[in-house]
């Protein structure tokens, strides 16, 4: 099975509420997403480990035995909870040739994939001689969790490679997921692979993508949500390119400037956090059109809070506008500035409302689709288990 190849995957996610506010320990609700990253995993030449990330245009090998002296120079010692050092981060970027101040999808790709793999083998095991390949159905950089899943599918390779999570698929089984223990350590890995992307990440986006479905995060707890109703979400890209990692830190430093005018916003989109999940958890599998109004009320406060942050965008306010004048509400998800939105649709929306919508967003040059939430979180697939496009686009290298 091995000599094959394996594939691990882990979804995206959409943040319904707490974006930012969670980075300062507030409640966030997040659920994952039916579009997913692909990790395949295939024993490599003796002695090479290659990586191939056309998403972000990277494909390096490298010697095993180079990582290894590399990985002795930078030990100190690697553990899952421990945050990648800004020395050891140096000393990566050197070896890979990355500029100090180079902070492209393809520079962070590369310098997280370099201290996930040396971390994890040096805690476990030997730099292991394999060939992965990313592939990912996600938009990168558009408040998605494309970073997010990335992490977690190669922490889950990694620590399968070198020995310290199981292989849990059996011959004939199609998918196998990791106990809830070896999804803990899955986790805890991808939260510094995050790190090494996005500076100061929550955790929330890890956790939504090694366990799926539907979370609340605050400061690291993570509590599956009770119930959650079938609701449907136009997802809306607005294209405008943006990086986590920058608007995290102008939050930041906006709360450090102004902290009497920023906690209270902060402490409001955790009102609007908690207020949301005692609706969700009390609404019915499919609930009637009245249980709506109150959260269109809280996307409609929630935008306007994020826009006090600072994480707003001229095509985020058309988006919203647009879908005002369909009678929707909308609010951006994830670190914003661009990126994505989410618009909720009630079941009593009218089928032309919507399209009608749709159309006027895509004549602002937006891309829009409708969405499932709530899908698993990291899994092993089986090749024979997987559509011919995740095939397909599994098999360049
Ligand atoms: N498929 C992928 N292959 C390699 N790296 C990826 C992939 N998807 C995302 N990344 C990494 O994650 C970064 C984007 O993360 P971020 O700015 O947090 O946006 P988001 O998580 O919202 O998509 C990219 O710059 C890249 O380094
Ligand atoms: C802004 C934030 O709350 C979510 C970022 O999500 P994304 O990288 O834009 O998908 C940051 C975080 O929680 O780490
Ligand atoms: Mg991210």
């Amino acid at each position: 099975m091995w000599e094959r190849g394996l594939v691990v995957s882990a979804p995206g996610k959409v943040i319904v509420h707490g974006e930012h506010a969670v980075v300062h320990g507030k409640v966030a609700l997040a659920v994952a997403l039916d579009l997913r990253t692909f990790l395949r995993l295939r024993p490599g030449a003796e002695g090479r480990l290659r990586v191939c990330l056309p998403g972000v245009g990277v494909q390096r090998s490298w010697d095993t035995s180079v990582l290894r002296a590399l990985r002795g120079r930078i030990a100190a010692d690697f553990e899952e909870s421990k945050s990648p050092s800004l020395e050891q981060l140096d000393a990566l970027r050197e070896f890979a040739g990355i500029a100090a101040e180079a902070s492209g999808p393809d520079s962070l790709a590369t310098l997280a994939f370099l201290y996930m793999c040396l971390a994890i083998s040096a805690k476990y095991g030997d730099v292991p001689s394999v060939d992965i390949l990313v592939w990912s159905e996600l938009p990168t950089g558009a408040g998605l969790g494309s970073s997010a899943a990335y992490a977690v599918c190669l922490a889950a390779a990694l620590l399968m490679v070198c020995g310290a999570i199981s292989c849990p698929l059996q011959e004939g089984d199609s998918t196998a997921r990791w106990t809830e223990e070896e999804l803990t350590l899955i986790n805890s890995w991808a939260f510094q692979g995050e790190r090494v992307i996005h500076g100061n990440p929550s955790g929330v986006d890890n956790a939504v993508g090694t366990w799926g479905g539907a979370l609340r995060y605050q400061a690291g707890k993570i509590t599956p949500l009770k119930r959650v109703p079938t609701l449907r979400i136009l997802l809306t890209n607005t294209k405008v390119p943006r990086s986590t990692k920058v608007l995290v830190a102008g939050v930041k430093e906006k709360i450090l400037k102004f902290p009497a005018i920023m906690n209270p916003v902060l402490d409001s989109i955790d009102a609007i956090s908690q207020e949301c999940q005692s609706v969700l958890e009390e609404m019915p599998t499919n609930p009637s059109p009245e249980y709506y109004p109150v959260l269109e009320e809280f996307f409609d406060i929630n935008q306007h809070h994020l826009n006090v942050l600072g994480v707003g965008h001229p095509s985020l306010d058309r988006l919203c506008q647009v879908t005002a004048s369909h009678g929707l509400h909308s609010k951006l998800t994830g670190a914003g500035g661009g990126g994505c939105a989410i618009t909720l649709l009630p079941p009593d929306t009218s089928p032309l409302a919507v399209e009608a919508a749709k159309q006027d967003l895509c004549a602002c040059g937006f891309e829009c689709w409708e969405t499932k939430i709530g899908a698993p979180g990291v899994t092993l697939h089986s090749l024979s288990s997987l559509n011919t496009q995740v095939l397909h686009m599994l098999s360049q290298s």
